[in-house]
């Protein structure tokens, strides 16, 4: 299939330039730097497609050698801008491949020297694209698929450059720049279209897919406990309440702190604030593995228990009263005390929905705090029910 190189450039041009305003545009919202770098890099790839169209008209120097220069320059940035999004500091050294492209300069003209210029052009560029694919490998959190696409497109585009060392090695083989004579130029500049597509889409899909789940992780989370909302416990209960069975009961306890407005009124609203995520703290601290926490909202907390028993609810009740009861009374002075009033529900069947459930503890926890509050009050409903108070 015959390619006329000066269309493909010129599709590489018009692609390049589209690629790099999408990529700034996108920053405008998303505001990743990684996305500047990108962009910059698929500017440069347009300049340097642009000159290398100035090889036609006999401008070999601008249209060869500071081309090639710019085509190393724009896969440099792509480096440093997949760097900056994985948060790895890069080694000066990578500056170096800025110094060989000045080095090449001095390579003398003529087509007997397009197979150096390709060989040491080609290398570069799969060293350094390699690399960046490199970083995108999965190190601990997981970078999403967004990444994972970006790495693979840049592995084979650093692999393809490494596949072009192959027939400039081969004796014999037709390689000019000046002339964008040989067959593996004319495949490179298709392979060059194909991958500025693939690598800005992915560019753009592994920056959005990070946005989304960092959305997800804040609204997942109350801001000033950093514990679970409500929304969230209402999408992670089902899992832990459709096991629950009569050898594997199943928990809720509500927790609410008494007095509290003294706190807020007394001492500010700051100083609530810090008693609540001392609360969050101490919750999260006493957590059973496999249950799950969460802060409805004020001053009310919710946990919910697998595998409970009156025991374990009553053991993990009176150690969160106790250690807040002597915080709250360490650090802030009050007419009546700040303590923990807890209403808890033990059941053996799946309820009927988490609000059910809620609303059992709220029942529970009203006659805790009728009942003088500082206490735990729980409901057992399972079948060998045996009410239980504290
Ligand atoms: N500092 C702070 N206060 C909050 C926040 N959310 C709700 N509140 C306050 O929490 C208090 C909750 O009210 P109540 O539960 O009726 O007050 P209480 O004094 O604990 O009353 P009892 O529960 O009956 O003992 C109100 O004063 C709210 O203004 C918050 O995020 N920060």
């Amino acid at each position: 299939m015959a390619f006329d190189p000066l269309t493909m450039l010129t599709i590489t041009i018009a692609l390049a330039l589209a690629a790099s305003l999408y990529l700034a545009i996108e920053w405008q919202t998303v505001r990743e730097p990684a996305l500047l770098f990108w962009s910059a890099g698929f500017a440069l790839i347009s300049v340097g497609c642009i000159l290398a169209l100035l090889r036609s008209s006999g401008l070999l120097l601008v249209g060869i050698w500071f081309a090639n220069g710019l085509l190393i320059t724009s896969h440099w940035l792509f480096f440093a801008g997949v760097a900056r999004f994985t948060e790895v500091r890069l080694s000066r050294a990578w500056l170096l491949a800025v110094a060989i492209w000045f080095a090449m300069l001095l390579l003398p003209n003529g087509p007997e020297w397009s197979k150096i210029m390709l060989l040491v052009n080609s290398l570069l560029i799969a060293l350094i694209t390699i690399r960046a694919s490199f970083l995108l490998r999965p190190r601990g959190k997981s970078l999403g698929a967004g990444a994972a696409q970006l790495r693979f497109v840049l592995l084979g585009h650093g692999l393809f450059y490494i596949a072009k060392t192959i027939p400039v090695l081969v004796p014999g083989t037709l390689i000019d720049l000046a002339s964008f004579q040989g067959q593996i130029i004319k495949i490179s500049l298709v392979e060059g279209v194909m991958a500025l597509m693939l690598i800005s889409l992915s560019m753009t899909g592994t920056v959005r897919y990070r946005r989304e789940k960092r959305i997800e992780r804040l609204a997942a989370r109350d801001p000033l406990t950093a514990m679970y909302n409500r929304r969230a416990l209402e999408a992670r209960a089902p899992k832990l309440l459709d096991g629950v069975s009569p050898k594997h009961p199943g928990a809720l306890l509500l927790i609410d702190i008494d007095n509290f407005k003294q706190v807020n009124d007394l001492h500010g609203h700051a100083a609530g604030d810090k008693l609540l995520v001392a609360l969050g703290e101490m919750i999260r601290q006493a957590l059973p593995e496999g249950s799950l926490a969460a802060r409805l909202g004020g001053d009310e907390f919710v946990i919910l228990l697998r595998d409970a028993s009156p025991e374990r609810i009553t053991n993990l009740g009176d150690l969160l009263r106790q250690q807040f009861q002597s915080a709250a009374a360490q650090t802030f002075a009050t007419p009546e005390a700040v303590t923990l009033s807890v209403g808890a529900s033990l059941f053996d069947q799946p309820p009927a929905s988490l609000a059910a459930l809620i609303e059992q503890g709220d029942v529970a926890l009203y006659e805790s705090k009728r009942g003088g509050r500082d206490s735990i009050r729980l409901v057992d409903r399972t079948s060998n029910a045996e009410p239980l108070t504290g």
